[in-house]
């Protein structure tokens, strides 16, 4: 979904006009494979996907689990593609083969856009919690210190003269440096990005240089693609290193964060919400329900922040944000106003007004690690009962169902399970698990309700003066997939809708 300029749409070329498939060919070191007339054919961008091809276009044809990119190559051929880039060669688009095709596209858009990333800050976020909400506040400190800022996030990709909601947490390579020079064109001097473990393992991010690359936290999530802990932590870690990033900012907090501490090489910046001795701290840390408040201790000086968004956990988030925009310099006064002026992060522990007597909350946990971060400070928030809307999505990490029914409902009075995007599975063996594991928990009302609407209309029909509501697992993501069909829904607006229908319930 995009609103505001699509830059693809305004640009006749994205490459310079001598941006040829000769050019190109020279650049990988390969020859043109089939029609080698075609040298002089311009080139306008870049692209791995076939529905999103535009005339002019190279075809970045990658071999993945699913399909390899080349059973498209008739789709993109047909949209206009010039030239497929891909480990053999196509049978009807002129070709360039590469070794590793995922490998070989990073540097490529890189050098394709003209090293964006040379031009402006790129502060990274990696970590299995709180990506979204450091970057935001990361963008917002840059923004008050005077900077031209553009943020590359889940939630958001934004920036002056674009914004959109994007599928994936870290784009593609083709996507993510067409965003950095559309970022560059419009004058924008820094950006903060989150970089997601699979984008480190799918090359997303190879070509781009880093100022800053910081490290939140690493939790037991993705395992189903990592297979391991240890090989999650060494995809994280792999940015870590002085060909990746200028300096590295990480939370020693996280038992994770402290072992990559002790082995980084580029110049490191450690913070902790509770050891002093960090090079960047936090003290006084008073959690309110209008937000918190904190002194932060740096090498250049001291700062109090008062965060506006809820949740004790953004202490950690805005922490690290600070460190940073601090270790690259930044006025730290200047950080911690714009840290402190971030009203709500869509999604994340966000509140929902329609006029009711309870607090309802909207909140992207979707990790056991973010239920026991969270749970306990919607617990204390509540003068009466802790309800929970949960289910877990398909295609992703089996394994936390169980657990994430167990967390909630060992932390909440009632337990409403539900479908959240079931994507590929069978969503009522999804509800099974979660079903499984709040109902071993203990003394909670577990509840189970497959439509997600009526979900929500019963967590608040339940609801009293003093409880708490909060809805998990979607955040901000706009869309759920059953199978082939893909719907719109917005928990904000759909858990508006439910309170403020039943207000009108009570009051007719
Ligand atoms: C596990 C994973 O990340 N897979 C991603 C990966 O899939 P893949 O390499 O297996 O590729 P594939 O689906 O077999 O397709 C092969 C090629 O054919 C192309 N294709 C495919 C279909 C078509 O009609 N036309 C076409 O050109 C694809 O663009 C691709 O280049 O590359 C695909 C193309 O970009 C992604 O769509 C796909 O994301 C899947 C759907 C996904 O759900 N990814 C999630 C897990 C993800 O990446 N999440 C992280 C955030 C995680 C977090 O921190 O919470 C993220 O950065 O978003
Ligand atoms: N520092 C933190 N520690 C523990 N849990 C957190 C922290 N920050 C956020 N969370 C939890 O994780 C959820 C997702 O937060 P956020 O979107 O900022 O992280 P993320 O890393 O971007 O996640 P994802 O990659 O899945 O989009 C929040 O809604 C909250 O429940």
């Amino acid at each position: 979904m995009t609103t505001g300029d699509d830059p693809r749409a305004r640009s006749a070329s994205w490459g310079d006009a001598g941006m040829t498939i000769a050019r190109v060919a020279a650049h990988l070191g390969v020859p043109i494979v089939g029609d080698a007339g075609v040298g002089a054919v311009v080139v306008r961008d870049l692209d791995d996907d076939s529905r999103t091809v535009r005339p002019g276009d190279a075809y970045l044809a990658i071999p993945g689990s699913r399909w390899h990119g080349l059973d498209f190559e008739n789709e993109a051929a047909a949209a206009g593609a010039v030239l497929a880039i891909s480990d053999r060669p196509s049978s009807v688009l002129p070709s360039l083969v590469v070794g590793e095709p995922r490998a070989a596209m990073g540097p490529l858009a890189s050098w394709f856009h003209g090293e964006p990333s040379r031009d402006l800050r790129v502060f990274g976020v990696t970590g299995t919690n709180g990506k979204t909400s450091t970057a935001h506040f990361i963008e917002a400190a840059l923004t008050a210190a005077g900077e031209s800022a553009g943020l590359i996030s889940g939630a958001r990709i934004r920036g002056p003269g674009y914004d959109l909601v994007p599928e994936r947490t870290t784009p593609e390579a083709p996507m993510l440096q067409r965003t950095l020079a559309t970022f560059r064109r419009h004058g924008v001097t820094s950006c903060a990005m989150e970089v997601s473990s699979h984008a480190v393992d799918q090359h997303r991010v190879d070509g781009t240089g880093f100022r800053v690359m910081a490290f939140a936290n690493l939790s037991d999530d993705h395992l189903d693609y990592h297979g391991s802990m240890e090989a999650y932590f060494a995809t994280k870690a792999e940015m870590f290193t002085e060909a990746r990033t200028q300096t590295a900012v990480i939370s020693i907090d996280d038992m994770y964060g402290a072992r990559l501490a002790a082995g980084t090489v580029p110049t490191t910046w450690t913070c902790s919400t509770r050891d002093a001795s960090a090079d960047v701290s936090a003290g006084g840390i008073r959690c309110g329900e209008s937000g918190t408040r904190f002194t932060v201790h740096t090498p250049h000086g001291d700062a109090d922040l008062h965060l506006q968004v809820l949740g004790p956990h953004q202490v950690a988030n805005a922490l690290l944000a600070i460190t940073c925009v601090v270790a690259d310099g930044v006025d730290i006064t200047a950080a911690a106003e714009g840290i402190s002026s971030v009203t709500g992060v869509a999604g994340r522990c966000e509140p929902v007004h329609g006029g009711q007597p309870y607090t309802a909350i909207v909140d992207y946990m979707h990790n056991t690690a973010g239920q026991n971060a969270l749970l306990p400070y919607l617990r204390s928030l509540a003068r009466g009962r802790l309800i929970v809307v949960i289910g877990a999505t398909g295609g992703r990490d089996p394994g936390k169902r169980v657990p994430l029914g167990e967390v909630a409902a060992r932390h909440a009075d009632i337990v409403v399970v539900t479908d959240e995007s079931p994507e590929t599975e069978d969503p009522e063996l999804i509800r099974a698990e979660v079903l499984r594991g709040a109902r071993r928990a203990g003394s909670a009302l577990v509840v189970e309700e497959p439509d997600r609407r009526t979900a929500f209309e019963l967590a608040v029909s339940m609801a009293g003066p003093g409880d708490v509501v909060v809805v998990t697992g979607r955040g901000s993501d706009p869309f759920r997939r059953y199978g082939p069909h893909a719907s719109f829904f917005d928990d904000h607006t759909e858990l508006k809708r439910a309170i403020t229908d039943s207000l009108g319930e009570r009051i007719t």
